[in-house]
């Protein structure tokens, strides 16, 4: 293990929710690192709290307890403009459903993020160009979300969530509206382009397979990573 400054780090992160008077403890102190550039699979049973363990580390949500650190920074003691700096500078997004802008073309989509984030327009659209021609979109830059397939509209996520280069990239079930072959397919590329480029994941899946190809797995039980 080398000593570089994790990436992610939770310290007895606690989650519940209360529903009509009855209080569920989801997430009952999770402690988790991730390391630069490391792959880490997160599995376990639908209702497990999987997504509220990614929402933690996406600083988007409060009501955590614990301590949840971002590049070595605590997001408690930020505010909400801190914290959205933190997600700017350190984290891209994967969901299970693209969320592209449907009246912008597949490069504008992946353009628009790195212009938010201040890089100048030519340099943003090589590197959008540069990632969609990766994931073997070259040809389908101008099409707008509608006029692509549900892989071809996941992989234009993907490369929206890497434009700016984060040190670690969320995912939660990204290929989970996938037909089996085309889930696979897309997984493995995602996968191939997170390593090339050295960012750090954490890859929420029932891709059992998949999962044992990455640097670690988890598996989410009882409110605990095992
Ligand atoms: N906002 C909320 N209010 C009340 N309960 C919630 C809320 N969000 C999540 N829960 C509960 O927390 C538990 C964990 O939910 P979560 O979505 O994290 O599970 P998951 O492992 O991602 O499940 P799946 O694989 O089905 O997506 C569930 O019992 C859910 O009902």
């Amino acid at each position: 293990m080398s000593d570089a400054l994790p990436v992610v780090r939770l310290t007895g992160v606690t989650r519940s929710f209360e529903q009509g008077g009855v209080r569920i403890d989801v997430l009952k102190g999770i402690d988790l690192e991730i390391g630069p550039g490391q792959i880490v699979a997160l599995l376990g049973p639908s209702g497990s709290g999987k997504s509220t363990l990614l929402q933690a580390v996406g600083l988007l949500e409060g009501g955590f307890g614990g301590t949840i650190e971002i590049g070595g920074i605590d997001a408690a003691a930020e505010d909400a403009a801190g914290r959205a700096a933190l997600r700017r500078d350190h984290l891209g997004f994967v969901y299970q459903f693209h969320h592209l802008l449907p009246d912008f073309s597949a490069l504008e989509n992946v353009i628009l993020p790195q212009l938010i984030a201040g890089k100048a327009r030519a340099r943003a659209e090589r590197r959008a160009r540069e990632l969609l021609t990766a994931l073997g979109l070259g040809e389908r830059l101008s099409h707008r979300p509608s006029q692509l397939s549900g892989g071809e509209q996941q992989r234009v996520a993907v490369a929206r969530a890497l434009a700016n280069r984060p040190g670690l990239v969320l995912a939660d079930e990204p290929t989970g509206n996938l037909d089996e072959a085309t889930a696979d397919i897309v997984l493995q590329q995602f996968l191939e382009l997170v390593r090339g480029e050295g960012s750090a994941a954490l890859i929420v899946t029932h891709n059992e397979r998949l999962a044992f190809a990455m640097d670690r797995v988890y598996r989410l039980h009882d409110g605990r990573l095992a």
